[in-house]
């Protein structure tokens, strides 16, 4: 967890495919390919004579129908079981490190009723026998073009049934076709009958849909309910298409990214290297939480060690045989190469690094209001390299303007209200110290154990030379610093109770309840306001680990994730016209609020006035209920699994008009406000039911922020529209009201 901790080289697991592979894969083989640098090879699960035997059975079945006067009257064949001869493969312990590969001459989503039912035999048996020989992993074809992907998706449903630790593998392009070789013989999407064959639409022009190969594993993945067993083998391209393309393949479910012999250029010395965009794309799937495995198909084809030893290729060429020959002899080019990218990784930023084993992973939001956090905790946050350093200078901008506007005279009070281990204390004392300007400084904390290490602090820490004055106390219940008998107002009100979102640790709850203290005229609360800010994404991930648990308030909490594995729906171009995630602003609080607003809020605690709240309670608190309605544009199509919250604060902003001190989770503005904080992650908002978002669709985003004076909870509702045939927008998806009412949090 410490950002500047030196970093490991990531773990990478590679593979080598063959498309063709000529000789059977046994555990020499596999120990050959080990001691060549690979950890894992793909095995066929069944041999050629297998697929001729289903040939044989289908030109039978064939011939029958037509001599039959009643072919429909037939029964489809059935497979017999797998012979001896059908499968190379036996269980072995070594079998881990084996990826088994289904025949890729099937057609499981043939319109041909025969030639789909026979695929499904083939698949069926291929499955159940690797996982019985313990290969969980299968790599499979994606539909072949031109097959129907519902039934192709339903027999892949239907194959994840067939072992419990099955794992299947859909190979894919990013877009348009596979690059790598195909299968060469006989495939039985060509066997199929005349009058299940669809004529190629004369309108299509032949270009492929850049969103197809995506909206292929859409279909399957949601047909197989978002199984965790069921992920991508993803093709890398030459060409790799456009970064929307690219980002939405990053947040799927990848299992394997699959670099065919096309994927790698020849620099000058004939070795093979990727591209730098491939560069890029390889480092940003290695930051993954579980980096894909790596497949290297169709290159430097791997021989048995006693065959290259007697007469193949030798394992490294000589200097001699380099010298002479155009191309590198190496046996492994790609795999030394693609080892070489793993170890000279650049290092992740800050936040991933301080973040790592935390990507994707949900949490429940923290109530430091309800609950008192562990010292740990406190810790975690106090290892922030710039949250500390710009409240610092947020007191000391403050100083520098009451000391203008009140006088050499006037001892300035600051009181940190929630001060936790006191590293707010701690700066506010070096922002007097560094601008010359004497603070009276309190500290306010309801935790009774961080309570404990603010005393001991201020008996052994010099800056705080046992002057802080310090007070065990609900920040709401206090009467404000006594000095000298008297109780003094305080001039500077200084809180961290931001949460993911900003408001939803209650901080508006919480200053409210103190602004008692403030002085009315000049005091200065830091911050002085804070938002909430959301934009809808893809989180595939998130969505498919939630459905694995229990609980169903689960779909009505919002949770803190370090998002990750996610992909934007709606982006915009920033000046600089880089595409960047449309966030848009929900709503905001400001401190000190007006006076007559917590008047009315005080009269109408206990009921003596109105009619109450709308959701519950008196209504005291009703001035803190927000409501928004935001709209996004999509560009492409996707679907939506929920929204991301980030938040956004002005610690002070200086008389002057000078640079305001803020702080920023939100992606778009965070480099600018605050770059590097790693305090908070962001909230994410998750829908119950993923809702697909057609090309360029508006998608808008209700929410609501409600109270019942006891507590806060949030609202949450999406709808989906597209432009209509008569150019009216058409409402074409939407989500239920999401609630946390039932885990609201506590005022
Ligand atoms: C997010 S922590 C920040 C701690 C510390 N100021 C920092 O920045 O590291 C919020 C702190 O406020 C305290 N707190 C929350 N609500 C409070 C309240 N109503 N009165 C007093 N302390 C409160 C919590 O116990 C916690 O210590």
């Amino acid at each position: 967890m410490d950002p500047n901790a030196e970093e490991p080289a990531p773990i990478v697991y590679i593979g080598q495919h063959e498309s063709q592979r000529e000789i059977s894969v046994n555990s020499q083989l596999l120990g050959d390919a080990q001691s060549l640098g690979y950890d894992l090879l793909t095995a066929p699960i069944t041999t050629t004579h297998f697929q001729s035997r289903v040939l044989a059975i289908l030109a039978d079945y064939v011939k029958l129908i037509s001599e039959s006067p009643l072919p429909d009257a037939l029964p489809l064949p059935n497979i017999s079981p797998l012979t001896p001869k059908d499968t190379d493969l036996s269980p072995e312990d070594s079998n881990s490190a084996l990826i088994a590969v289904a025949s890729s001459w099937i057609d499981l989503g043939s319109k041909d009723p025969l030639i789909a039912h026979i695929s499904r035999q083939v698949f069926n048996a291929e499955v159940a026998y690797a996982a019985f020989v313990g290969i969980s992993s299968i790599l499979v074809q994606g539909p072949v073009q031109g097959s129907d992907v519902a039934q192709y998706s339903r027999a892949i449903l239907e194959a994840l049934s067939l072992g419990p630790y099955v794992q299947l593998h859909i190979v894919l392009p990013m877009t348009g076709e596979l690059e790598m070789e195909g299968f060469d013989g006989e495939h039985l999407s060509e066997l199929a009958r005349k009058q299940y064959v669809v004529e190629e639409d004369e309108d299509d022009d032949g270009e492929p849909e850049p969103f197809g190969s995506w909206e292929t594993w859409d279909t399957i993945r949601s047909v197989c309910s978002y199984s965790n067993k069921l992920t991508v083998a993803l093709e890398v391209p030459r060409q790799l298409p456009f970064a929307s393309i690219q980002s939405r393949w990053y947040s799927e479910s990848i299992r394997l990214l699959l670099f065919p012999r096309t994927s790698f250029l020849r620099n000058a010395k004939g070795y093979p290297v990727l591209s730098k965009p491939h560069q890029q794309l390889f480092t940003r799937f290695l930051r993954l939480r579980f980096p894909p495995w790596l497949l290297l198909v169709d290159v430097d084809s791997i021989k048995p060690m006693e065959e290259a030893a007697s007469g193949g290729a030798p394992l490294e060429p000589t200097p001699a045989e380099s010298a002479n020959s155009a191309e590198p002899q190496d046996p492994v080019s790609h795999l030394r190469y693609i080892r070489h990218l793993q170890q000279t990784q650049p290092s992740r930023p800050p936040m991933e690094r301080f973040g790592q084993g935390y990507q994707d992973y949900i949490q429940s939001p923290l109530q430091p209001l309800t609950d008192n956090l562990e010292s740990i905790t406190y810790e975690v946050f106090e290892k922030d390299p710039v949250k500390y350093e710009w409240y610092e200078r947020a007191v000391a901008a403050v100083l520098k303007d009451l000391r203008k506007k009140l006088g050499e005279q006037h001892e300035i009070v600051v009181a940190v209200v929630g001060a936790g281990r006191g590293p707010l204390v701690t700066r506010s004392l070096r922002a007097s110290k560094s601008t010359g300007i004497p603070i009276r400084c309190c500290a306010v904390e309801k935790n009774p154990n961080a309570h404990v290490l603010i005393q001991r602090r201020n008996a052994t820490d010099p800056l705080w030379n046992g002057q802080v004055l310090i007070y065990k106390s609900d920040m709401r219940a206090w009467p404000g610093p006594t000095v000298n008998g008297n109780v003094r107002q305080v001039d500077i009100l200084v809180s961290e109770l931001l949460g993911s979102f900003a408001d939803n640790e209650l901080s508006p709850e919480c200053l409210d309840g103190v602004q008692h203290v403030l002085h009315p005229d000049h005091g200065i609360n830091i911050p002085q306001s804070y938002s909430a800010h959301l934009t809808p994404i893809a989180t595939p991930k998130l969505y498919s680990d939630l459905l694995t648990r229990p609980a169903d308030d689960l779909w009505e909490t919002p949770a803190v994730v370090m998002l990750h594995q996610y992909d934007d729906l709606c982006t915009i171009a920033n000046a600089s016209g880089e595409r960047v995630p449309d966030v848009k602003e929900a709503w905001s609080f400001h401190h000190p609020i007006a006076p007559a607003i917590l008047t009315h809020a005080f009269v109408r605690a206990g009921g003596a006035s109105d009619a109450g709240g709308w959701t519950g309670g008196d209504g005291k608190n009703e001035h803190n209920v927000r409501s928004c309605k935001v709209s996004f544009k999509a560009q492409d199509r996707g679907v939506c699994h929920g929204l991301a919250g980030y938040f956004e604060t002005v610690l002070y902003a200086p008389e002057d008009g000078s640079k305001k001190v803020e702080l920023s989770t939100n992606p778009v503005m965070m480099k600018a406000k605050s770059e590097d904080m790693i305090s908070w992650f962001p909230i994410f908002f998750p829908l119950k039911k993923p809702i697909f978002i057609p090309d360029e669709a508006e998608i808008e985003v209700s929410m609501w922020r409600q109270t019942d004076d006891r507590k806060v909870w949030y609202e949450w509702f999406v709808e989906v529209f597209a432009q209509g045939t008569k150019g009216k927008r058409m409402k074409v998806g939407g989500s239920e009201l999401h609630s946390s009412k039932k885990n609201g949090c506590l005022m």
